[in-house]
């Protein structure tokens, strides 16, 4: 389970978060939704505990991020916003460093390496080294990192941004397979189509606050809308004039 208690940050003043607060059950995609700028990576920075938050706390499986980060990293994987690929190192070397920093070895090291190889389809790539891979590339290896050492928790920041049909598909198959074995996912995301067929849980951001929370079907109910575009159109754009939340959201 994800927690996130009453979150505040500021960068030179400005206040980017404002109390932000919500809970991500296990087993459940959460998507988080907002216009440019509202928030969305820096809470999940603040999250995956790259970014100390002003006020509030996060915990992950119950683990203060901030004040337990070692505990709190064993339990999560995280796909940013740039993937962080080492240039020199094959696939193979690369993923071999990140199981080891997890703490996996030997035949334990083995078996998570074989297991993300076939998943993610890696096999042609294995041997290559991760200079000038495509952008489907450099996701599906920065996927496997995130998910060699199988976390509980998956944060992952706009993860199909720039990819082709098959590996976008790739990534929302491995996503449904990863909630059906019981992993939490947050992932943020522009893509309506994407959001609306992968989420149990939408969460909208406008200005630093959460101002819509629930299933897809929830929030065009609750805006009177019959897509979930319209429906986040009316709770990211409405909000900033209305500044008033949607029926058992938090403020
Ligand atoms: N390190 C930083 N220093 C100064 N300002 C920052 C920093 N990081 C983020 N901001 C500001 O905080 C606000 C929120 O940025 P953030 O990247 O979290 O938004 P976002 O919702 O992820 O946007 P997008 O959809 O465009 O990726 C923006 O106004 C941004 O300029």
């Amino acid at each position: 389970m994800i927690e996130v208690q009453s979150i505040d940050k500021s960068f030179a003043g400005q206040r980017v978060l404002r109390e932000l607060g919500f809970e991500i059950p296990d087993g459940r995609i959460t998507a988080l939704l907002g216009a440019n700028g509202a928030g969305k990576t820096t809470c999940l920075r603040i999250v995956t505990g790259l970014l100390r938050a002003d006020a509030g706390r996060v915990l992950l499986g119950g683990r203060d991020v901030a004040a337990d980060p070692l505990a709190a990293r064993r339990q999560l994987g995280v796909v940013g916003d740039r993937e962080g690929l080492y240039e020199r190192l094959t696939v193979e070397e690369y993923l071999t460093l990140f199981a080891r920093m997890q703490g996996l070895a030997g035949a334990a090291l083995r078996q998570s390496l074989d297991a993300v190889r076939e998943e993610l389809e890696l096999g042609e790539l294995w041997k290559r080294r991760t200079r000038g891979f495509s952008q489907g590339e450099r996701m599906k290896v920065s996927l496997a990192r995130a998910l060699v050492h199988r976390p509980q928790h998956l944060i992952l920041d706009e993860p199909t941004r720039g990819l082709d049909v098959l590996a976008a598909r790739l990534l929302r198959r491995t996503l449904l397979r990863l909630r059906a074995e019981g992993t939490t996912i947050l992932f943020s995301s522009h893509v309506m189509s994407e959001v609306a067929e992968l989420s149990d849980c939408v969460l909208v951001m406008a200005d630093g606050r959460i101002v819509g929370n629930g299933s897809p079907a929830e929030l065009m109910e609750n805006t009177g809308s019959d897509n979930l575009e319209d429906s986040f159109v009316a709770l990211a754009y409405g909000s900033a004039a209305r500044s008033e939340c949607i029926e058992g959201t938090p403020a």
